[in-house]
């Protein structure tokens, strides 16, 4: 792992964001499950989609990779092969959409998938799918003690589902991959407040564009789907990440004239959300015909703003917020503490030993103002990419140089970050005790 010394200096300029990792995600499964060629186009390889890519793999999908430019490449899929092997290893890396993506997905295919992992992927939780298992007398073995050890067998049964609408909605999507290829009919009825709601309206997308027909009615959470559809081959091309984006519309609130190309207006990526929330905080969103920017003469704060929606954007929409003059109050954020560190913890610990006046109280972060933050000081990554990339945010604003820890945790979502931050005028240096 790689500690980088950050110089407090502010960013300028334009950055080319990378394409949605949630959305290349869900279109390489898709026409990994599709008879037939799809190109999914304009795909970020990192940590994540890698993962994704061999998962389809080894289920059977040809997946040929061409460089398409600007650190991106373009896939050409042929999926709906029977997966060869009669057992099979997928190794989801640090993934949590991988995995809960792909564990009712390897129940179509006979024999036995072991799941493997690292980071904080083996602690994240499972559980509904192992009472779903259980339930269906599936073989089920969760031998994780830290990195991820799991054995899933057998094949899901079409009927009525049930899942918690508050732990992940990264189970939800897993089954609406899966469902609509039983023999059944099924319905997926979520109880309780259907949480991080906008992935799952970019999955009904998906799943819309590779022929796939699910019926939501979102005034009872209820999901019918038809058995025995067929994922159709498709062309798709990936458009611009907001989680990403947000990192640097959150630049420009904090001062930095940064602005953010490649992004679709129309996209219905939750974490588009951010631009509201820095609306909130008393920022000002300018369309230029090379893309958008945030800026912000003064950011008076001092509001309260509902994060349940898009657990992402908090860390560093937190970052923003301790820079606004008022108290603001970021509420409803239990699902942070079970992403790759406990990002509640992980913003309130790094941003206070920055001199930022910032609380957990509950599952809410209640944030007083300051001026400026100090630096002169080591912070930890906690290996997590979203806090990595917040912490690189935060040097604009401190008066002195950190030291981030484990900044390459970054690989996970946005591997060309750092190279992104310097072509923006960021200035950093390995850093070694030795
Ligand atoms: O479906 C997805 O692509 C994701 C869903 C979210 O997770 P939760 O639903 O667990 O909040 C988000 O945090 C994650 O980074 C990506
Ligand atoms: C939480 C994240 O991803 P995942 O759940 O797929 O590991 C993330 O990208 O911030």
């Amino acid at each position: 792992m790689t500690d980088l010394q950050i110089q407090a200096k502010p960013l300028a300029g334009a950055v080319h964001i990378p394409p949605s990792k949630s959305l290349a995600h869900r279109a390489i499964i898709a026409a990994g499950l599709a008879q037939g060629e799809s190109q999914v186009l304009n795909v970020q390889l990192s940590d994540d989609i890698q993962a994704t890519i061999e998962a389809m793999q080894s289920l059977g999908a040809e997946i040929k990779l061409t460089e398409a430019g600007d650190q991106r490449v373009d896939l050409s899929i042929r999926g709906g092969h029977p997966s060869k092997s009669a057992s099979r290893l997928i190794d989801a890396n640090e993934s949590g959409s991988t995995l809960r993506f792909m564990i009712p997905i390897a129940s179509l295919f006979p024999g036995q998938t072991h799941f493997v992992g690292r980071g904080k992927l083996g602690s994240r939780p499972l559980d509904p799918y192992e009472k779903i298992y259980n339930e269906q007398g599936l073989y089920y073995e969760n031998l994780s003690d830290g990195a991820l050890d799991l054995k899933v067998e057998g094949k899901l049964q079409a009927g009525a589902y049930q899942l918690a609408g508050n732990i992940s909605s990264q189970f939800i999507t897993g089954l609406l991959y899966t469902l609509p290829l039983l023999e059944g009919d099924s319905t997926l009825q979520i109880t309780g407040p259907l949480e991080s709601v906008g992935y799952i309206h970019l999955t009904l997308d998906i799943l819309a564009k590779y022929g796939i027909d699910i019926d939501y009615r979102a005034e009872d959470q209820c999901f019918q789907i038809k058995g025995k559809q067929t994922y159709q081959a498709n062309d798709y091309r990936v458009e611009g990440d907001y989680s990403q984006a947000a990192f640097f519309l959150c630049a420009g609130a904090l001062g930095n004239p940064v602005t953010v190309q490649d992004l679709a207006p129309s996209s219905q990526q939750g974490d588009k959300e951010i631009i509201s929330f820095l609306q909130a905080l008393g920022a000002e969103l300018v369309v230029q015909d090379d893309g958008i920017r945030i800026q912000a003469k003064v950011l008076e704060g001092g509001c309260e703003l509902d994060g349940s929606q898009c657990p992402d954007v908090i860390p560093v929409l937190a970052l923003t917020a301790c820079l606004a003059k008022g108290e603001t109050q970021i509420k409803n954020l239990a699902r942070l503490r079970i992403k790759e560190s406990d990002r509640l913890k992980a913003t309130q610990e790094e941003l206070s030993k920055l001199g930022a006046k910032i609380q957990v109280q509950g599952d809410n972060l209640i944030i007083q103002g300051v001026d400026q933050l100090k630096g002169a000081c080591r912070v930890s990554s906690h290996k997590d990419h979203r806090i990595a990339m917040m912490l690189a945010i935060a040097s604009t604003v401190c008066q002195e140089a950190i030291i981030i820890e484990d900044a390459d945790s970054v690989s996970k979502s946005y591997p060309h970050f750092w190279e992104d931050f310097k072509k923006l005028g960021g200035e950093y240096r390995e850093w070694n005790l030795g």
